[in-house]
């Protein structure tokens, strides 16, 4: 932080760093993970920072938490068990609350101080992981995978970006995992990257899902404070009949999801059409 302002600056979006006006730092500690910040700004809330990349701020949060939850949740039948690697913030967890048919959440985070942290300083997201319906696991969601066959009809994975604790999560073994643990007909979303900045990342995800999947799809949201202003999803299903880009039930209280964004996120602009569509 520099002259009260933050500069997102990283290797893995070189010659752009994305700057937030800083009122306060609130919070900052070394996990055994990872670096963490949370600092208030002046125009986005408080803001979650782990090793330098934002992972989420107050005020465009929702667009995120909102579509990687309802895109996979929306399109299936009647989601019952839900897991959630990563998202120790609590976000994808209040969304996931948001579908009368979900009876049990489980979180599965590898770094407890992402979960203490966002209960002290992010209210608003980590608020319903006191929910009865949720269990809250601090560990390895490899692991947690590994354990648990043909359980889950959802599982999300909210990670943070392939440099660091969530390098595993973006290989092939993990996807052959969350298969694994999918009940029949289950399905998956996982954070995906950006289109401008992760074009051959995302081709690669997108041709190791459809190995183990058969139908999977990449979808966008906007949101200002990821770096380029967008990111994405991979959502996949292990039903074959089952159509991604066609929501089966509505949601309610959401600021950002809906039918129409739901069947435009799969749109994509022609430089990515051509590469992502089955590589
Ligand atoms: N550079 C884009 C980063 C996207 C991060 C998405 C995200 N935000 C999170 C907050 C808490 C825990 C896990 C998270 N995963």
């Amino acid at each position: 932080i520099q002259d009260g302002w933050f500069r997102e600056i990283s290797s893995q979006w070189p010659g752009q760093a994305m700057t937030l006006k800083v009122n306060k730092i609130l919070h900052v500690e070394k996990s055994i993970y990872q670096d963490v910040l949370v600092f208030e700004s002046e125009t986005y809330g408080n803001v979650l920072v782990l090793d330098g990349v934002i992972q989420c701020t107050e005020r465009d949060e929702f667009s995120y938490q909102e579509m990687i939850s309802h895109l996979p949740l929306t399109t299936h039948p009647n989601p019952k068990k839900v897991l959630v690697i990563g998202g120790g913030d609590g976000g994808v967890v209040r969304e996931v609350l948001r579908h009368d048919s979900v009876e049990e959440v489980v979180l599965c985070d590898i770094d407890e101080a992402v979960i203490r942290v966002s209960k002290m300083y992010l209210p608003h997201m980590s608020a319903l992981l006191q929910s009865p319906k949720v269990t809250v696991f601090v560990g390895d969601g490899f692991k947690f995978l590994s354990d648990n066959e043909a359980t889950y009809d959802v599982i999300i994975t909210d990670s943070s970006d392939p440099v660091g604790p969530a390098e595993a999560l973006f290989q092939k073994p993990y996807f052959q995992l969350l298969y694994n643990a999918l009940a029949p007909g289950g399905h998956i979303s996982t954070q995906a990257e950006c289109l401008w900045l992760h074009l051959p990342l995302i081709s690669q995800l997108r041709n190791m899902t459809s190995q183990i999947f058969p139908v999977c799809e990449y979808a966008c949201t906007t949101i200002p404070t990821y770096p380029s202003g967008q990111i994405g999803f991979i959502v996949a299903s292990k039903d074959a009949t089952r159509n991604l880009k066609e929501p089966r039930r509505k949601v309610s209280g959401t600021r950002y999801y809906n039918e129409d964004i739901h069947r435009s996120a799969f749109v994509l602009p022609e430089f990515a059409r051509t590469i992502l569509a089955n590589g």
